[in-house]
């Protein structure tokens, strides 16, 4: 099983996803933890990377806990997204290894891999994302 956080963050009712080089799928944000971080950590200095922009600390609030088959992976093994909320300064810009940012929702279900598309059912079936 791949550990790894994510930021949810929903914009006029749509939601923040990535793609990365040489991928095809949409995926959250976010990525493993290094050896010692705690999740907010992790967290931070992965959209720090991916997205040029600071999570603020004090704004993170666990969301929930996703687990699918991992893309691009051997079927059977999952990837488990430890999801959070987070409000930033800045704007995102695709950086480091993301070639693409892009906001979704339910008419993107095809973009995206199945735990981004986990993420996406549940914001709908919270009202969040159309
Ligand atoms: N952050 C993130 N990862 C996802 C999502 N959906 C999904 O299948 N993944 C998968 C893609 C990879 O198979 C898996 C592990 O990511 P990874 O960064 O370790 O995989 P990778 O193969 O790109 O990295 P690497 O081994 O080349 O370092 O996570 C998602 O929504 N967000």
């Amino acid at each position: 099983m791949i550990d790894k956080l994510a930021w949810v963050v929903v914009q006029n009712r749509r939601f923040l996803a990535t793609r990365s080089y040489g991928k095809s799928q949409f995926y959250l944000p976010g990525g493993k933890r290094e050896s010692g971080e705690t999740d907010q950590q992790a967290l931070i200095r992965e959209i720090q990377e991916e997205l040029s922009v600071s999570l603020n600390p004090e704004s993170l609030i666990p969301a929930k806990v996703f687990r699918a088959q991992a893309d691009g992976k051997p079927l059977g093994v999952e990837v488990q997204l430890t999801c959070y909320w987070g409000e930033t300064t800045g704007t995102a810009l695709a950086s480091a290894e993301i070639e693409e940012l892009a906001w979704l929702n339910s008419q993107d279900k095809s973009r995206c891999s199945v735990a981004a598309l986990k993420v996406l059912d549940w914001l709908v079936q919270r009202g969040l994302i159309d």
